[in-house]
């Protein structure tokens, strides 16, 4: 059933189905050729994740959003999404984290050798994916402390690691706080209700943070913020990557690219990956437009 409040990590709390997944093997392969400009190859070791000519519909109305995306992550790399409004970069965030309002209809995600698409949402996010909503959802009643320590606990349980109480798991979270610049009180809030636009995306790098997520999707985390939380949501992200975890983030500006510097950015056009370059596509984008690359 499709859920209001869908998140991979709040999928600890809401079990959800994963319809994208069972019915994907139901369609054939789109054979469309695809455009996208895979990054070098090295060791296949280093890979995280594999996208292969991906496709997906809107599961209702089964209108085709996703054309046929191509992307390779690996450990320690940040890569950009960039593209005109509706091109499909939050759809294809979100079927990576396995959003049921869509249908993935042909390709593969392979993510640390494991077929993603087989996997539930919160079996993803268990195995390391995180994703952070343009829009954040508020969870009334749930404060913010008792959300992360549930969920921080769930990914350690399945880990076979010891769960940390409250007071051990106050000593774990409040360095984090100040990474992110936010005031302890905000701990025992509930989860987004009342937030700032600004706040609450400090909260999604919180949750990051806590989580030590090993594949990060931000998807437009500038959007709203002021330049102090814009540096404070960047120096925070730039604080959880090691060469060991990966970001992708999607976003219409170069003022973020300035402060979380991208290996790779890749521009979206209609469903696909149309071209992937370094840093100087956005600043050709931010100057000229999309006109310039299109
Ligand atoms: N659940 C949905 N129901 C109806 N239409 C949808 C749904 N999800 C995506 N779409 C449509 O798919 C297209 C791509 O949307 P998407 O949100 O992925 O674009 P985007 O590139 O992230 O845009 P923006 O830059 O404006 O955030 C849009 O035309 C959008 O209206």
């Amino acid at each position: 059933m499709a859920m209001a409040l869908f998140s991979p990590t709040f999928s600890f709390r809401i079990s959800t189905s994963a319809p994208q997944r069972r019915r994907r093997r139901c369609f054939v392969q789109s054979s469309q050729a695809t455009v996208a400009i895979e990054a070098p190859s090295s060791s296949t070791t280093d890979l995280l994740l594999q996208v292969k000519d991906l496709s997906a519909v809107i599961a209702e109305s089964k209108q085709t959003i996703l054309k046929g995306v191509n992307l390779t992550v690996r450990h320690g790399e940040v890569h950009a999404v960039m593209g005109k409004n509706g091109s499909g970069k939050s759809t294809f965030a979100k079927v990576l984290a396995g959003h049921p309002d869509y249908e993935v209809t042909g390709g593969s995600i392979m993510y640390k050798g494991l077929d993603l698409l087989e996997m539930e949402p919160e079996e993803r996010a268990i195995a390391g994916l995180f994703m952070s909503f343009q829009s954040p959802v508020e969870i009334p009643g749930v404060s913010n402390i008792d959300f992360l320590n549930m969920a921080y606990n769930a990914r350690r349980r399945k880990l076979g690691l010891p769960e940390l109480g409250p007071i051990e798991f106050y000593g774990y979270v409040a360095p984090k706080l100040e990474l992110v610049n936010m005031k302890t009180d905000f701990l025992n809030r509930n989860v987004n209700e009342g937030f700032s636009g600004g706040e609450k995306k400090r909260n999604e790098i919180l949750q990051l943070a806590v989580l030590g997520a090993e594949f990060a999707i931000l998807d437009e985390i500038d959007s709203g913020l002021d330049v102090d939380a814009l540096q404070d949501v960047a120096k925070a992200v730039n604080g959880v990557l090691t060469s060991k975890n990966s970001v992708l983030m999607i976003t219409h500006y170069l003022r973020l690219l300035e402060f979380i510097k991208p290996t790779y950015i890749h521009i979206m056009e209609n469903g696909r990956i149309v071209k992937t370059g370094d840093i100087s596509l956005a600043e050709t984008l931010e100057r000229e437009g999309y006109k310039a690359i299109s």
